[in-house]
């Protein structure tokens, strides 16, 4: 049984087809690099799976999350639960005025995580696994560059640990150093249990992370 998964999905504006048919299954432990050309449906279709898109019921039906074996369409999901379970990066982060940590602590703020607990150890560790030291933590948000921008951004909600990550070309902008460090934190929290879709124009991304590869073409998805 997939732990993702979409049966003829469209979506359309008044003027166009974004959305053409997709179906897939996206399985625990799969990782996936989508690629296709720019304004093909990439980012939308990443939007859908997000819950991101104002989607009627009818094809929030076809939106599927495996919830503890049991296969449930997006639409019979409390937006919180599924929001939580299904995250999305994006290119540039949104982050808030204040520091690292006020970024890293500030969704605790939100009734769904106010019962979780901050673990700044955990936080620590993983920055000094990419190469930033204690003082990161304070550092402002206005004196970070992108790829510092984009660490917390993943931190932020890896921390909640998503069962469905999608990242949406977040280390297009960096250096090739930045960008490997960024997925060896992703693979770090990717595992059996599972998945995620990168979207990518860089072909050695999806060697890097081992991932299958689907395209995207004017809307239609082949897996
Ligand atoms: N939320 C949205 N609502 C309506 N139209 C959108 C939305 N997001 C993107 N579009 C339009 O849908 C089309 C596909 O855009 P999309 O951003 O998905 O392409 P993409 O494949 O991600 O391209 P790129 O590789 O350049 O990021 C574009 O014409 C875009 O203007």
């Amino acid at each position: 049984m997939p732990l993702l998964a979409a049966t003829a999905l469209s979506y359309h504006t008044p003027d166009r087809t974004l959305l053409d048919n997709v179906s897939f299954a996206l399985h625990h432990g799969q990782k996936v690099a989508l690629v296709g050309r720019s304004g093909s449906g990439k980012s939308v279709l990443l939007q859908a799976l997000a819950d991101l898109l104002p989607l009627d019921s009818a094809v929030t039906d076809r939106i599927m999350l495996n919830r503890n074996g049991k296969l449930t369409s997006l639409s019979q999901i409390p937006p919180p639960d599924y929001r939580s379970a299904v995250a999305l990066f994006h290119q540039t982060p949104s982050l808030s005025d204040g520091t690292v940590l006020d970024n890293l602590t500030a969704p605790f703020g939100f009734k769904y995580h106010q019962n979780k607990k901050f673990d700044k150890d955990w936080h620590l560790q993983k920055l000094a696994t990419l190469g930033k030291n204690d003082n990161f933590i304070d550092q402002s948000i206005h004196e970070l560059s992108g790829g510092e921008r984009q660490i917390v951004s993943f931190l932020r909600t890896l921390q909640f640990n998503p069962t469905v990550a999608l990242f949406d070309e977040t280390t297009s902008a960096l250096d090739d150093e930045t960008a490997h460090l960024l997925m060896r934190l992703v693979l770090d929290w990717h595992d059996d249990t599972k998945a995620l879709i990168w979207v990518t124009h860089t072909p050695s991304e999806q060697q890097a992370l081992g991932a299958d590869l689907w395209r995207m073409d004017n809307g239609v998805l082949a897996v």
